[in-house]
């Protein structure tokens, strides 16, 4: 006879079946770990390969990449597809807890340690014991803390607050971040020997843009997806809808094509996804036609008069181009307008060497 660790005993013959019916889940999970995550470009093959590797060690990962790339199913995956996988997987966003509340997030507290500190809490690092602590937007999270975490990834030991012994778990560890952790170590707000020990195996999730290729793959995953959620058929995109998809540049990334497409499924009343359907989000459209400093200092700087916008057009175009017939030519006037404009503004043009 056995005992696990909560006491129960276990016979020889249970233990053989809880063994295989154990694989069984866990291959179950292992073979499902990536297949929702949608991608065939060789950067997301690449993501992949790593990914999977990744599954078949303890060692840290750190996920980077821009927002809505997909981070979290890749560390989903990661989990699943690995020995932990019938383990907890813990998600924690560094970001979201403050600060003060952040430790005792993470590694619990003994009742009375603080005011309102009622009875003993378990913290994410005990509840991931067995399994992984996902810990999202680590780049956000305070110096202090970063030094705390540290120490448990060197001594695999922690304290409670207010708690007089170490605890020790068994957990893996991977972090996410959309931030550029390099620059974060030059301004001294991230440790470098925290990123150091994190970063074990990097993982780095491209930008839609970056993969082009996968954007339509996406867009017919999340209409098969939003069609089947809401009871609704449809036979694609139109070429015109393609285009546009293609032509956008997603600063949302995969977040916001799923948005896009959830929107149109739910809102159209056509049979194929038409280009009128695709509304963009309109925080990412402003910054789209937000082409230049001039637009810049129209909307939100001092305002100044038509005829001293052209001046500085005239006047840039000429240090540009070097004489008035170039850059009238890339401004859509002759060289007598420019010409004469430089003149009206007192430009200081020497005409004859740069015609
Ligand atoms: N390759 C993909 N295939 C299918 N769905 C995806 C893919 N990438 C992302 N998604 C979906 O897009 C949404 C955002 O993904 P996720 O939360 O993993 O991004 P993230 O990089 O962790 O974002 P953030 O940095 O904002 O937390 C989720 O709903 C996820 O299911």
């Amino acid at each position: 006879m056995l005992r696990n660790g909560y006491g129960n005993s276990w016979s020889a013959s249970q233990l053989k079946i809880e063994s295989s019916e154990t694989r069984r889940l866990r291959e179950e999970y292992s073979n499902a770990a990536f297949t929702g995550f949608i991608g065939k470009s060789p950067e997301i093959l690449r993501v992949l390969n790593l990914a999977e590797k990744a599954a078949q060690v303890q060692s840290t990962v750190l996920i980077c990449g821009e927002s809505g790339t997909g981070k979290e199913v890749i560390a989903e995956g990661i989990h699943l597809a690995g020995e932990r996988a019938l383990g907890p997987m813990i998600k924690v966003n560094c970001s979201a807890i403050p600060e003060t509340l952040l430790e005792s997030e993470l590694f619990g507290h003994e009742k009375g340690a603080f005011t309102g500190a009622i009875k003993n809490k378990l913290g994410k690092f005990e509840l991931a014991d067995k399994g992984t602590i996902f810990l999202d937007e680590i780049g956000e999270m305070d110096i202090r803390m970063q030094c705390k975490l540290l120490r448990v990834l060197q001594n695999k030991t922690f304290d409670r607050v207010g708690g007089e012994n170490s605890i020790c778990v068994d957990v893996r560890i991977i972090a996410a971040t959309n931030q550029d952790m390099v620059s974060l170590i030059a301004k001294g707000e991230f440790r470098a020997d925290l990123y150091y020990r994190l970063n074990v195996i990097p993982i780095y999730l491209p930008s839609l843009v970056q993969r082009k290729t996968d954007i339509l793959l996406l867009a017919e995953h999340f209409l098969h997806k939003y069609a089947k959620v809401f009871n609704k058929s449809f036979s694609g995109f139109s070429e015109e809808a393609m285009r546009l998809l293609l032509q956008y540049n997603w600063p949302g990334n995969v977040r916001e094509l799923q948005n896009i497409v959830e929107r149109a499924v739910v809102l159209t009343d056509h049979s194929r996804i038409e280009a009128s359907d695709l509304e963009f989000d309109s925080y990412n459209r402003i910054e789209k036609s937000k082409p230049n400093p001039i637009y810049q200092s129209i909307v939100q700087g001092e305002l100044l008069t038509l005829e001293e916008y052209e001046k500085q057009i005239i006047t840039a175009a000429l240090d540009r181009f070097g004489s008035y017939t170039a850059a009238g030519k890339a401004l859509g006037i002759t060289h007598k307008t420019v010409a004469a404009k430089a003149q009206k503004y007192g430009i200081n043009f020497e005409r004859e060497a740069r015609v």
